[in-house]
């Protein structure tokens, strides 16, 4: 079996791409890297629908007219087209449409929408950039989409404090232009360019997790609108300090609780400099288990964790990626490719960020779909988790893509399938769930960074304890008592 294996000095990745029978093999994985990607690209099979509400037309008309007071008639939408944008996202979960789409321009108009909804009773399902990958905004009862994408503010941007509050319609990518002529970013970067505030509600990371961790250690402060219409600032009201410890840390019941307790309708970031340097490279291992021994080596050794991304000077950076060289050079490291020019880099990590939709082009078909897991072990662990896997894909003859965030212990494995099989479907259940027991057996946790959504709550019980999930049910059902915010999701 071979590997190829993608590391770079800033952001500490591996790519692990395996082998596989049917169409695809290297050659075109790396073909289909380079192709144009478009987003939203759901395989049609993704794209059938079931209609779920409980409405009858007239209730509709009456819900219908008393939002189009609350938002206006330009943001309020009843088309097919739209609504069927809004139930589903960019997972394998069956979309379920809303009846509604509302647009709201600002967190008054939530709190409003919020208010109609709890009268009517009708559920409301927060919508980002809908990129997620559980199924987040499937509408599992209809009811109402709340598009936050109209509300797009970079509401206080404190530049000597590194902090900025975006409103749910900013992306990652529009905030990082925003603060480049600053010489400041925002770190956390999903392959997708998902709003933040949607990032915060699952929780999202990505390739920087390493060096910058993830959403929950990067939002100070969170405004939401809770489903009977109240705003909260769960830090308090323009508060964005660097550290606090005032009370719960009701910031973090926020972020990855995934739109089931509540709009998150702003939130404080921390910031931080564009470092002067960075290098990339990638080379190949032939085993897995050196790949991430070496990268264990790395995480261990003298060069300390906090410059494992290799910032910092043009000095700093050249010995620090010696280091790193040398370390994956006695692991069996082979053809290193350096590339420290920007265009380089980019190229490196678009193709890393592009990932999900070059293995989509590997197998085209009306009814070819993808399902990825996303379990996160203990780094001890990543080894034996990782070989368990691919042992189970060889014995079952099944395809399947492997890639991880092996500074973080995380990693998916991505299966292309034919839902018109009922045996590659059946298959590839029983081995998803068989990836995930085992990640449980090893400490690990079901997801590491996609959320819990609908997929990964048969398992909530069983990883965080029967007392933990009765805890998390009590919130919610405090929060949220008549069940409203995004039903169906998160909790079993
Ligand atoms: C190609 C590609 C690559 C990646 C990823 C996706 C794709 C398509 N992702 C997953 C995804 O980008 C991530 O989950 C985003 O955080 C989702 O943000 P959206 O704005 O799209 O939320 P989206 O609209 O998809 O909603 C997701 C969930 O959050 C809720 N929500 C959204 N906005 C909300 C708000 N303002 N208030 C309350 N609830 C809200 C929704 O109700 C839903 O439950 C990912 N993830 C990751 O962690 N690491 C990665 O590397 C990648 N890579
Ligand atoms: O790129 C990632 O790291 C993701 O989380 C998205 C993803 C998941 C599975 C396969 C490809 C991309
Ligand atoms: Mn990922």
């Amino acid at each position: 079996m071979r590997f190829s294996f993608s590391w770079s000095t800033r952001h500490q990745q591996v790519i692990f791409k395996q082998r596989f029978n049917f169409s695809s093999n290297f050659n075109n994985l790396n073909r289909s890297l380079n192709a144009h990607i478009k987003p939203f690209s759901l395989p049609s099979s993704q794209r059938s629908f079931s209609k779920t509400s409980s409405f009858n037309n007239i209730d509709l008309q009456i819900l219908k007219e008393r939002l189009c007071e609350v938002v206006g008639p330009p943001n309020i939408s009843t088309a097919e087209s739209t609504r069927l944008q809004h139930g589903k996202d960019e997972s394998h979960h069956r979309a379920q449409i809303p009846d509604i789409v509302v647009f709201p321009s600002n967190t008054q108009e939530v709190s409003e929408v919020a208010k109609v909804c709890t009268d009517m009773k009708v559920t409301m399902v927060p919508f980002g950039t809908g990129t997620g990958m559980e199924g987040g905004c499937v509408c599992t009862h209809g009811g109402v989409s709340v598009d936050l994408s109209r509300m797009a503010e970079i509401r206080e941007y404190q530049q000597a404090d590194f902090s900025v509050c975006v409103e749910p319609g900013v992306t990652r990518l529009a905030l990082n232009e925003y603060l480049r002529g600053d010489g400041l970013w925002f770190p956390v970067d999903p392959g997708a360019d998902a709003s933040l505030c949607g990032m915060a509600a699952t929780s999202a990371s990505g390739t920087n997790a390493v060096r910058y961790g993830t959403m929950r250690e990067n939002v100070r402060n969170l405004e939401v609108v809770l489903s009977d219409g109240t705003i909260i600032h769960t830090a308090g009201q323009g508060r964005h300090t660097v550290k606090s410890s005032a009370g719960y840390n009701l910031t973090n019941l926020f972020v990855g609780s995934e739109g089931t307790l509540g709009f998150i309708t702003s939130a404080t970031l921390k910031l931080y400099g564009i470092p002067d340097t960075m290098t990339s490279a990638v080379c190949q291992f032939d085993e897995v288990e050196r790949a991430v021994t070496a990268v264990l080596h790395v995480l261990q050794c003298g060069v300390a964790v906090a410059r494992i991304e290799f910032h910092g000077s043009e000095k700093q950076t050249e010995e620090d990626a010696s280091v790193v060289g040398d370390i994956f050079a006695d692991a069996g490291a082979s053809g290193f490719q350096w590339a420290s020019s920007l265009s380089e880099r980019n190229r490196l990590w678009k193709a890393r960020h592009d990932t999900l939709y070059a293995i989509l082009a590997t197998r085209p078909g009306p009814q070819i779909t993808q399902l990825s897991t996303d379990v996160c072990v203990p780094i001890s662990q990543l080894t034996k988790a990782i070989t368990d896997t691919e042992k189970d894909l060889e014995d079952h003859k099944l395809p399947g893509y492997i890639l991880g965030h092996v500074g973080d212990g995380n990693y998916h494995v991505t299966f292309l399938y034919d839902t018109g099989s009922e045996t590659e479907t059946q298959l590839v259940g029983k081995l998803s769930e068989r990836i995930v027991e085992r990640a449980l057996e090893l400490n690990g946790t079901c997801t590491g960074e996609h959320g819990t959504g609908f997929g990964k709550k048969k398992y909530l019980v069983r990883e965080a304890g029967p007392d933990s999930v009765s805890l998390m049910k009590q919130i919610k059902h405090l929060l949220d008592p008549h069940g409203l915010m995004n039903p169906g999701k998160v909790l079993p």
